[in-house]
């Protein structure tokens, strides 16, 4: 049987939130540094929410690109799993990244359309994990976190030579379509599981992620009439 599917909640800002996605079986916790978002961490308040995680979870600091001072200041405060890209980094930049913090790197790209694909293919040689969302509005206030979903056809049965998650206005109501579409067995999501911007709601974490693993999880074959 193939393993669960796993759930990145992502924009958690305190303990409570951490808690929260944890007890309900979340794989990964995300806290987002970046300024113009609701989801915004302080680099203190994701130290002391990380400290939440029980082992098993993986912590994920998301930023946007970042320099290495802030880069600095974040991995020497936070006890972190793994760092994503979510901005415009270069393949030579994720590079960087993974040699100069030793953790690994997810980056996320953005698809619109067929042609934006190529770009997957690109950052699957160089990153340890990719991230395929939404593409952002175009002059948009956010890179990510929109609630807005792409045309899942686009990557419908696509792999790629590391891991991958889905992301982009996923909900408990269209997570078990994204599975059967795609085939994907990573999900991350933050605005669907929200009862305001910024704010997780810990009954629609626990609705979604049990909505996505029963979809993941093989059906059982009809029972025999003989
Ligand atoms: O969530 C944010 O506020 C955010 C801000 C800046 C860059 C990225 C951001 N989120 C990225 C994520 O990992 C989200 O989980 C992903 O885009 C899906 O978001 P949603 O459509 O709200 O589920």
């Amino acid at each position: 049987m193939p393993a669960d599917i796993r759930v990145k909640i992502c924009g958690l800002r305190d303990a409570a939130m951490v808690d929260a996605a944890a007890a309900a079986g979340a794989a990964y916790v995300g806290f987002v540094f970046f300024a113009k978002s609701p989801r915004n961490v302080t680099i203190e308040a994701a130290r002391d929410a990380a400290l939440a995680a029980p082992p098993g979870v993986a912590k994920v600091a998301l930023v946007v690109n970042p320099d290495d001072a802030l880069l600095d200041e974040i991995t020497g405060t936070v006890s972190l799993d793994m760092i994503q890209l979510h901005g415009s980094e270069s393949p030579e930049r994720v590079r960087e990244v993974r040699a100069r913090y030793g953790l690994p790197v997810m980056k996320a790209v953005g698809i619109q359309s067929a042609e934006d694909l190529p770009a997957l293919d690109i950052y699957s040689k160089v990153a340890d994990q990719l991230l395929v969302d939404a593409k952002p509005v175009a002059g948009g206030p956010l890179p990510g976190g929109n609630g807005v979903p792409f045309d899942w056809r686009l990557v419908s049965n696509r792999r790629w030579p590391v891991p991958w998650m889905l992301a982009g206005g996923l909900t408990p109501s269209n997570v078990a379509d994204a599975i059967a579409l795609t085939g994907v067995r990573q999900i991350d999501l933050s605005s669907g599981v929200e009862s305001a911007p910024g704010v997780k709601d810990p009954v629609l974490i626990a609705e979604f992620i049990q909505a996505a693993q029963t979809a993941g999880r093989p059906r059982a074959a009809a029972p025999s009439l003989r």
